[in-house]
């Protein structure tokens, strides 16, 4: 499939604080997770690869906005697919605030397909805000890019609501947005003793 015709999907929903759920502890460790989604997909499979259906500058929407990414600001959103032995498993959507691109950080407007978890935890001075949670549904604009997706990829059928994460990160004390979800047969809905057992 072009992965292209998927770009924009975008990810409006409501953010809540993972109290607010009660949610299978497997799948609460993948979503509170602090450490890099990259490094822990890695070390679940062989062949780990990142495809990037698009990224484009874009006035930062009243639904994404937040304190340190106001409405109206210029953002870089890139929107990936990280993907384990060739089955997509995350799909993620970032905001990098051109503000932010200055210095060395103006590199991360041209990751392509490295990861930008990688940039951002081997900086020292990354700090991560809190980690919200939400819920996406089949009206959601990611389960639907999912439903596509399925018709090429090796995916599981949607079969239950999708989770995702979003947290802010303030990287040489300029701030960006990730926001992830979980797509379907990924190891977070796995059971406990089936992913990362060994890990726990
Ligand atoms: C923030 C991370 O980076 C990952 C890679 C991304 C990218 O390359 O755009 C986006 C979100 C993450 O899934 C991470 O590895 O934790």
């Amino acid at each position: 499939m072009n992965l292209q015709s998927l770009f924009p999907v975008t990810l409006s929903t409501q953010w809540h604080d993972a109290d607010k759920f009660s949610l299978d502890e497997n799948l609460k460790r993948w979503l509170l997770d602090p450490k890099s989604l990259t490094a822990r997909l890695k070390s679940n499979c062989e062949q780990f690869r990142i495809e990037l259906p698009g990224q484009r500058i874009e006035s930062c929407q009243e639904s994404e906005a937040v304190p340190l990414i106001p409405q109206d600001a210029d953002v870089l959103v890139r929107e990936v697919l990280l993907y384990c032995d060739d089955k997509p498993q995350v799909f993620a959507r970032s905001l990098l605030p051109i503000a932010s691109l200055t210095g060395k950080e103006q590199a991360l407007a041209n990751l392509g397909t490295q990861s930008l978890g990688q940039v951002l935890f081997n900086n020292p001075s990354l700090k991560r805000q809190v980690i919200e949670v939400a819920e996406f549904d089949a009206t959601s604009t990611v389960v639907k890019m999912v439903k596509k997706l399925a018709c090429t990829d090796n995916l599981t059928p949607v079969a239950e609501n999708l989770w995702g994460r979003r947290s802010i990160f303030v990287l040489e004390g300029k701030p960006l947005m990730v926001a992830e979800v979980f797509l379907p047969g990924a190891f977070a809905y796995q059971i406990a003793e089936n992913s990362e057992a060994k890990h726990a």
